[in-house]
């Protein structure tokens, strides 16, 4: 893979955030899957002040610059899937506003129906008869976003996009699918959205010179990449 193109100034400054608090790290992690990964991101550890600024900036930018070349359209509510979504979604909303003047709703859900004062999953602007994109840290089966967007139909609300922090780009255990083209099919060509991708943190690793790690991003790329 030709790793010629450069990182936008968020991008880096995301990565290199994210390395400092250990939420990016590179080394070897077996992973839920089985795989031996040369590198992982853990987003729970994505927890103060600066680096929610840093994250929700990167969302916001990914975002705007995906609603200036129509990737994806308008939206109405930002949907942030309960835990882990729902301060990042909240955070990049925002930005979203202040950064960009693009002023959108924001909705969640709850993990387990409440039985009492307003009830129900859902908390926040009401998505029916809204067009909703969906936030999250991280897609792995794609079951969490599966599921926000069954809830968010149900609720009546069109789904027109989802966006990740990073984009593993990886194949699933078929050797053929992957995660994001599944969640595509459901939603359209194109309208998953990712701030980072696997093939981003490889140019940022060349650009600084870690040559061993970048050669076992290579080795793995080469294993379980999307071709
Ligand atoms: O694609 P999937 O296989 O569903 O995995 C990804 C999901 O898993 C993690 O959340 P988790 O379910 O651990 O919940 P949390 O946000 O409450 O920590 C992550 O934040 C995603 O939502």
């Amino acid at each position: 893979m030709a790793l010629s193109e450069s990182l936008s100034p968020y991008q880096n400054e995301l990565i290199e955030h994210a390395m400092s608090v250990d939420a990016l790290k590179f080394g070897q992690f077996t992973l839920k899957s089985g795989r031996i990964s040369p590198y992982f991101f853990n987003a729970g550890l994505l927890c103060t002040g600066p680096i929610l600024a840093s994250l929700s900036k990167a969302y916001a930018k990914t975002i705007a610059d995906a609603l200036a070349a129509s990737k994806i359209p308008s939206f109405d509510v930002l949907f942030g899937p309960a835990y882990k979504g729902i301060p990042f979604a909240s955070t990049t909303a925002l930005v979203l506003h202040t950064e960009h003047n693009i002023p959108v709703g924001f909705a969640y859900d709850r993990k387990e129906a409440k039985d009492h004062g307003e009830g129900g999953k859902m908390v926040g602007v009401d998505v029916k008869g809204k067009k909703v994109l969906v936030l999250d840290d991280v897609m792995t089966s794609g079951k969490a976003i599966r599921g926000s967007i069954e809830t968010i139909r149900a609720h009546g609300g069109e789904v027109v996009g989802v966006i990740q922090a990073l984009n593993r780009e990886e194949v699933g255990q078929d050797g053929v699918s992957s995660t994001v083209k599944e969640i595509e099919g459901l939603i359209g060509e194109g309208r998953v959205l990712s701030i980072l991708r696997m093939r981003d943190l490889m140019v940022w690793l060349e650009a600084h010179g870690e040559t061993a790690n970048l050669d076992k991003m290579k080795e793995y790329w080469d294993q379980y990449g999307l071709k």
